[in-house]
């Protein structure tokens, strides 16, 4: 007897900065035959065209005025994800200081908000057997109709924690300076009018502060194979 291929599913990751949506994502998508597609990669790709062709980021006119101007492509392969700025690979600089610490004010803007929106939903509704999306305003505003919504939370001692042990080696690394910027960073993102970083109202809290990363990718796991088993 043939066995049915597993219906394609829309899974909806946000949460604040380093509570592990991006780790998360890629494996239970690579767990379960899904694209991937790192929404915070694509806000800091056109923070990046900004800051490199001279646009004042603290200027949300002039973000909004050159929002349309570079062409952004993200690759979905969750096993090998990219994301690329009118055709040059930006998966390095987008990761710097800079990019991180101008991101919010970029992403803020209405203008970029709808264009990237528009581009997150188009990839979603190409991906044929379901895709994983991770961000911010996911579960709420791009994709409100996703088959399942997850809302990823830890402390801020554990987030800093964690991305300070990422930092190690590679620039300074200052635990309470970490922690002070990603609080910052959150407040920021949460603060703004358009679509700001929350939880849906059906999505499923999870506090990934006591648990491992490979924890938190079997729940989410589970999660979505009862989803589609509910479906059936
Ligand atoms: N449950 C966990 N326990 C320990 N470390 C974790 C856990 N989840 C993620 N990490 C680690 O924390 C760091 C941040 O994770 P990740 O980049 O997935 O977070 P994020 O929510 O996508 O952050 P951002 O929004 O800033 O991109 C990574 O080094 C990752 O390996
Ligand atoms: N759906 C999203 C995703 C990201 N952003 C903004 C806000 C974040 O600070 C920034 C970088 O995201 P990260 O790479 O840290 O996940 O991008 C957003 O506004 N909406």
């Amino acid at each position: 007897m043939e066995t049915a291929a597993p219906s394609a599913v829309i899974v909806a990751i946000d949460g604040p900065s380093g509570t592990g949506k991006s780790s998360t994502s890629k494996a239970v998508a690579a767990k379960l035959g899904l694209r991937y597609l790192d929404t915070g990669a694509q806000y800091r790709a056109i923070t990046w065209w900004m800051i490199t062709n001279g646009v004042d980021t603290d200027d949300p006119h002039a973000i909004a005025v050159a929002a349309g101007k570079p062409g952004i492509v993200s690759g979905t392969d969750p096993a090998a994800p990219t994301i690329t700025v009118d055709g040059l690979d930006a998966s390095g600089p987008i990761r710097t200081q800079e990019v991180t610490s101008k991101v919010s004010a970029v992403s803020a803007v209405p203008e970029v908000r709808t264009l990237i929106t528009e581009l997150q939903r188009s990839i979603a509704a190409s991906a044929q057997g379901g895709i994983v999306v991770e961000g911010r305003d996911i579960g709420t505003t791009v994709l409100p109709d996703a088959d399942l919504k997850i809302f990823l939370t830890a402390s801020p001692e554990a987030r800093a924690a964690r991305r300070s042990g990422e930092l190690r080696g590679k620039e300074a690394t200052d635990l309470a300076a970490t922690k002070e910027a990603l609080i910052k960073r959150d407040a920021a993102d949460s603060g703004r009018k358009t679509s700001p970083l929350a939880k849906a109202g059906d999505a499923v809290e999870v506090d990934t502060t006591e648990l491992t990363l490979d924890q938190v990718i079997e729940c989410v796991v589970t999660l979505v194979e009862e989803k589609r088993a509910g479906r059936k």
